[in-house]
């Protein structure tokens, strides 16, 4: 897809992406886009009469300057907090890969920058057939990873890292939170990582309230601002 849209993805769930989203949202609004957040399957909601709350939904709602469709955002919502290939299947729902296309494409006709967060990590499952990995490439997005620092990250961001290139998709980027303040070694961790992967550090996130109202720095919005559409792309 084009440089309209970024796929948010993450080292595993709880790692970020959320947070993460909603800065890449206020980084691009601050920069003078309009910028609107998109989860395409979130499981793990609140029911308030017939309709389903979710916190990813909000915090990207809160975040952004456009108000969009709640069913271009959030086209597929789910009660229980479990993947959201079982959340479906118990729910009797096919989640569509065409029709989260068309939601992106909508999306991208009444925002400038689209940020799409995955649920889970990479390969988190949306059916038997389709992962969040084979969404990104249907998309064609640039690929954002956030990597939750803690121990066995290495490993979980470089194994993401490998199989966004070999999807033939772009790591336009990855964002470091320091999910876990008891962990050993963070600057050495982080340096690895620098030094392994190609793709630029965007944002060291702090772990604190303040970040739940952050924006990612003029400088990574610019960064990210280099990737242009290929040719197949929305
Ligand atoms: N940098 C941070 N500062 C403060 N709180 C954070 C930070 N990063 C994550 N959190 C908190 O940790 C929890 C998990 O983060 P978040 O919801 O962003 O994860 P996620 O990767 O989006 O998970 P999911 O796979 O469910 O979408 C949330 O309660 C969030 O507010
Ligand atoms: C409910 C949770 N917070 C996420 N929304 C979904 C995480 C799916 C993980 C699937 C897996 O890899 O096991
Ligand atoms: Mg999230």
């Amino acid at each position: 897809m084009s440089s309209k849209l970024f796929f948010v993805t993450g080292t595993d769930t709880d790692v970020g992406k959320t947070v993460a989203s909603a800065q890449l949202i206020r980084g691009f609004v601050r920069a003078g886009f309009d910028a609107v957040g998109m989860k395409p399957a979130a499981s793990g909601c609140i029911r308030s009469g017939d309709i389903l709350i979710n916190t990813d939904v909000e915090m990207h709602r809160a975040a952004s300057n456009v108000q969009a469709p709640a069913a271009l955002c959030s086209p597929y919502l789910f009660e229980p907090a479990i993947s959201p290939h079982i959340a479906a299947h118990e729910a009797g729902i096919d989640i569509d890969l065409q029709h989260l296309k068309n939601c992106a494409e909508q999306l991208t006709r009444i925002a400038d920058r689209v940020i799409i967060e995955g649920a889970g990590g990479w390969f988190a499952p949306l059916s038997t057939q389709a992962t969040i990995a084979d969404l990104a490439t249907e998309l064609q997005a640039p690929v954002i990873m956030v990597v939750g620092m803690r121990l066995g990250c290495l490993n979980h961001a470089m194994l993401t890292a490998k199989a966004i290139e070999q999807q033939g998709l772009t790591l336009a980027g990855w964002i470091a939170n320091p999910v876990d303040p008891l962990f050993s070694r963070y600057a050495e961790n982080l340096a690895y990582l620098k030094q392994q992967l190609a793709a630029p550090l965007l944002a060291e996130l702090s772990y604190t309230p303040e970040a739940l109202n952050a924006a990612i720095s003029p400088a990574a919005i610019a960064q990210l601002e280099q990737f242009k559409s290929p040719p197949d792309s929305i």
